[in-house]
């Protein structure tokens, strides 16, 4: 009866409103960010996900909920990310003071400023990549999109983060084991992040045994481990000043303990979603005919922005491609790489924001698989991929709307939210979309792809972040590069 009438005013299913049951049900199913779809689907644009949880797609409340004077707070679902508990990093801090000075720290780092070779990295990398499809595909062999997707992404990270990357794609296997390993335990974090029961026992002493450690010689313990060394190593009183993230950490004050968890947050981070978008902006280019057409013709039109070495700077992808860049947004907002519950923590006193009074101590919830597909701001075709949409609001961009705002400018603020807002948001988006600029017009570029077994084109859980697998694909090098 008590849980009920924690907030009666949200509608939801009846187990939802009287326990966690629901919601731990479905976060064990894969399907969570679907279920809470459907809900916001018959319900609106709030439901009743737990007693104190609701669920939202509205961009107003998510973006007032993370604005820098918002009194909402980060709510249980970070709890979960402190790799090495009691310690908080930067994703698991909620003490508002402690999470801004660290952010102050990071900020460089990752926004970029403090890497001169942050592009030249990444190029290294593609052209990893690039070899590693070459040698696979010979022969007509099919390779395995979703692994060297990965493998890519965390050479970056591990590259631009500690000056050299671990080798994912040159050795072309799961080093440490450690993505099979991740891929188990991320179901376990997400049951932590949603239910604050599971996290106190995860958090408890009797789990010690059973957590991560730097000694290990796979999983995440073993990367906790190698980022500890790289973190040692920056630190020696003998050290220069390396030109990569850690460097700038240590510049802006971050101490020896901080640098080794925030390390692993950058993997943790900066691999899954990076790759997730990756697979899902190539799968669903490759996969409508007519959209791959166009990228390929732009690519040619504009071989001029490529180098020899198989690269294209984020700056001439961004002039040059715009049909290509109108595919990579759309591919993350048709799939945003990220679905978690991000829940934010309501004043004591509640508050009422776009009209709706939210009680004090809820959580809101955000879900970004339906925020990204409101037909009032993508039109009424939003749940198809259709690149096309963003050049026609960019062709518009000289009429506002009633609310002052073109549609473009609705569009992309409402975009941007699959990456948080505000004091909250990614720190890494910058790094990420960098990424994308560059990767996907060279892998469009040098193979022609195909899906190999359309009725069965990738695997894929959301436990917040995605586990996907056996995305097999047919690349042909096309012959000219
Ligand atoms: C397409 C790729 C990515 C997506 C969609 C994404 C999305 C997100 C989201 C939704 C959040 C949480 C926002 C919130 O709490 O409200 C976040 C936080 C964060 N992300 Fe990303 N991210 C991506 C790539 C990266 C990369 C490549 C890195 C690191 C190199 C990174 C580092 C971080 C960090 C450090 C935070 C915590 C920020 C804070 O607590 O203040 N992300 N990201």
């Amino acid at each position: 009866y008590r849980n009920y009438h924690k907030c009666p005013q949200f509608d939801g299913p009846f187990l939802a409103k009287i326990s966690g049951a629901w919601l731990l049900y479905h976060t064990f199913s894969g399907k969570l960010n679907l279920h809470n779809g459907a809900l916001l689907r018959k319900y609106g644009s709030f439901a009743r996900i737990s007693p104190d949880k609701v669920v939202t797609n509205d961009p107003v409340v998510l973006r007032h909920m993370s604005s820098p004077r918002s009194e909402f707070r980060r709510g249980t679902f970070y709890d979960a990310f402190s790799i090495q508990p009691p310690l908080r990093n930067v994703l698991s801090q909620k003490d508002e003071k402690l999470h801004n000075s660290l952010r102050s720290k990071l900020i460089r780092g990752y926004s970029g400023k403090d890497l001169p070779n942050l592009e030249a990295d990444i190029d290294a990398r593609i052209v990893d990549l690039v070899n590693l499809i070459q040698t696979e595909s010979s022969n007509n062999k099919l390779i395995d999109f979703s692994a060297s997707a990965q493998y890519f992404t965390l050479d970056v990270v591990t590259h631009i983060s500690f000056s050299a990357p671990v080798g994912y794609l040159r050795q072309n296997r799961d080093v440490y084991s450690y993505i099979s390993k991740v891929s188990d335990y991320l179901q376990v974090l997400e049951l932590g992040a949603n239910s604050p029961t599971i996290q106190r026992i995860l958090d408890s002493g009797l789990m010690a045994p059973f957590r991560p450690k730097t000694t290990d010689t796979d999983g995440m313990g073993a990367m906790m481990g190698m980022a500890s060394k790289a973190v040692a190593f920056h630190y020696a009183p003998d050290a220069k000043a390396y030109p990569d993230m850690l460097g700038s950490f240590i510049k802006h004050g971050l101490t020896q303990q901080e640098a080794e968890s925030e390390a692993m947050v950058q993997v943790l981070g900066g691999s899954d979603s990076t790759a997730t978008a990756i697979r899902m902006i190539m799968l669903y280019i490759i996969t409508h005919p007519d959209v791959y057409a166009k990228c390929v013709q732009e690519i040619e039109a504009n071989e001029h922005v490529f180098t020899a070495s198989h690269s294209i700077t984020s700056a001439d992808s961004r002039k040059h491609l715009p049909y290509v860049q109108a595919c990579i947004k759309e591919g993350m907002r048709i799939w945003p790489p990220l679905q978690a519950l991000n829940s934010k923590l309501s004043p004591p006193g509640g508050e009422t924001v776009n009209a709706v009074f939210i009680p004090g101590g809820i959580e809101v919830c955000h879900n970004a698989y339906t925020t990204q597909r409101r037909v009032e701001i993508y039109g009424a075709d939003a749940e198809y991929f259709r690149p096309e949409r963003w050049l026609e609001a960019a062709a518009e961009a000289g009429k506002p709307e009633a609310d002052g705002k073109t549609r473009l400018a609705r569009m992309e603020s409402t975009l941007e939210l699959i990456f948080g807002s505000g004091r909250f948001g990614c720190l890494g988006r910058h790094i990420a979309l960098i990424e994308l600029d560059k990767v996907i017009p060279v892998l469009l570029r040098n193979f022609q792809w195909a899906v190999a077994d359309p009725s069965r084109a990738i695997e894929s859980k959301c436990y917040g972040v995605f586990v996907q697998k056996g995305m097999w694909l047919k690349a042909t090098p096309r012959t000219e590069y």
